[in-house]
């Protein structure tokens, strides 16, 4: 428990009282006065409660489905190609954070909105000619800023031109939604077939038969905005973090690329012929690769309240009493690397663990309950879960089936220390900055060679 005179906050570490604060939605709902100011474009799934976050649920979580995951396999894989071309092609890599932030946002751009764009990295950019790209990557770039001074503010003729040039881009945006939304209204004769997510969201909103409520307008730009805030850089860190971990380790390396050679056979070269509902599902170990990574660099952090009221809560075989007003939050750190659950090397990388054997074939472990829960738990669980899954493991597959990664050697340094510096600096130069994420990637270069 830590008490200060700004407020009470309470870390968990029990996985059954956890998942009962999960269950218990209503004791313990969403701290909304700390989530206000991504209601930037409109109300939306973070910024609601009670029946209004059932409305919006119910209609954005009918769009995070399967053909809307195929479009995230087949747009990662594209982009994931060409940025393992570029990669490959230069002495050394020290863009991986920055070239993981592009392929996250092209994959939203595609699967979020139908937009697709030619990956370029970071050192060869030519600058985007297209603005709503542009655009896209200033709001998320701005985010935070954006939320603490609001739109209104920005667009007063005054401010400085970094700050015009943050309004233009919110208005662009703004803009670009409008269009699409127009674009699909029923009314429309444009309508696209396409399952990305603003597609998927406005079709779900009007062809409401009058038995139940639609979203307002307001609300579809409101939830496009989130998704897009919540799907970028979570993912993008992640990848991240894979990507410096497989530096260090030439043999989980190995053992990935030899998954990856097993579940494509000849079609290996051609990840134009790698079909999602087939495939996927076999890349355990490249799901393993995720699943390990996220264990010990949990991206988002999760803060549930008391509210005005008072809670009680079953620990152990105790009944504690909790204040109103408390913080109550999930230690990711103590329940994602407690010896009780990830004996007996708790704090070393390694996706293998998450590997079982069943009936002589590869299976994913399924942690017990509440002892893993990165994307959180119960009604409020993250409903990009699959989305990021797919979009990570996509590009594992690419990245790792014709090449391997080390980092580049310091002078006078052997592999097998730069391995140890790498690690090093995984483990002492990340932060939570908003998210969990490397501070310093570029400090680490890469080289990306072919088998
Ligand atoms: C590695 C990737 C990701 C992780 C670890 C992650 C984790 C989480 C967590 C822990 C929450 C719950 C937060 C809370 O209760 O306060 C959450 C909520 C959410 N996530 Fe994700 N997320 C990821 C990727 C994505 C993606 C790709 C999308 C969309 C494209 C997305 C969209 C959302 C939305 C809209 C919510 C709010 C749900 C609600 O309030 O009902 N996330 N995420």
């Amino acid at each position: 428990m830590h008490v200060t005179p700004g407020g009470n906050s309470l870390y968990i570490c029990n996985p059954d009282s956890l998942m009962e604060i999960f269950k218990r939605r209503s004791d313990f709902p969403r701290p909304l006065q700390l989530f206000e100011l991504l209601n930037v474009f409109g109300p939306n799934l973070s910024t609601v409660e009670g029946h209004q976050w059932k409305k919006q649920r119910k209609l954005t979580g009918s769009c995070f489905n399967e053909q809307n995951n195929q479009l995230v396999w087949l747009e990662t894989i594209s982009q994931a190609e060409d940025m393992i071309r570029y990669w490959s092609s230069r002495p050394e890599i020290r863009s991986t954070a920055d070239d993981t932030r592009t392929l996250s946002l092209h994959v939203l751009s595609r699967a979020g909105f139908g937009k697709s764009f030619q990956f370029q990295g970071r050192e060869v950019t030519t600058g985007s000619s297209d603005d709503y790209k542009a655009s896209l990557q200033v709001v998320l770039d701005n985010c935070v800023l954006i939320m603490a001074l609001g739109t209104q503010f920005l667009s007063k003729p005054w401010l400085p031109r970094r700050l015009k040039r943050v309004h233009e881009a919110c208005v662009s945006f703004q803009q670009y939604m409008t269009s699409l939304y127009e674009q699909e209204k029923p009314s429309s004769e444009k309508g696209s077939k396409d399952n990305n997510l603003m597609t998927a969201l406005v079709r779900a909103s009007t062809s409401q038969d009058g038995l139940a409520e639609g979203l307002t307008e307001k609300e579809i730009y409101g939830n496009m905005f989130v998704f897009n805030f919540a799907g970028h850089d979570t993912t993008a860190h992640t990848l991240t973090f894979v990507v410096a971990f497989l530096a260090t380790n030439p043999f989980v390396q190995d053992w990935l690329h030899e998954e990856i050679r097993q579940v494509f056979g000849q079609r290996i070269s051609q990840p134009t012929k790698w079909v999602y509902d087939t495939d996927f599902n076999q890349l355990k170990r490249c799901q393993a690769a995720l699943m390990e990574t996220i264990r010990l660099y949990t991206p988002v952090p999760v803060a549930k309240w008391t509210g005005p009221s008072t809670q009680t809560l079953k620990v152990n075989n105790k009944t504690i009493t909790i204040p109103p007003e408390t913080m109550v939050i999930p230690s990711y750190a103590a329940i994602h690397t407690h010896p009780r659950f990830w004996s007996p090397d708790p704090l070393v990388w390694k996706p293998s663990r998450w590997i079982v054997s069943s009936q002589g074939k590869e299976e994913l472990l399924v942690p017990d309950r509440g002892t893993f829960i990165p994307w959180s738990e119960g009604e409020r669980s993250c409903p990009g879960k699959k989305f990021s899954q797919v979009e990570v493991v996509a590009t594992l597959a690419v990245i790792l089936r014709s090449w391997k990664v080390e980092p580049v050697r310091q002078s006078q340094e052997s592999i097998e220390d730069a391995r140890r510096r790498v690690l090093q600096q995984i483990e002492t130069d990340s932060a939570q900055v908003l998210l969990l994420q490397m501070l310093h990637p570029e400090r680490a270069p890469l080289v990306w060679r072919r088998r």
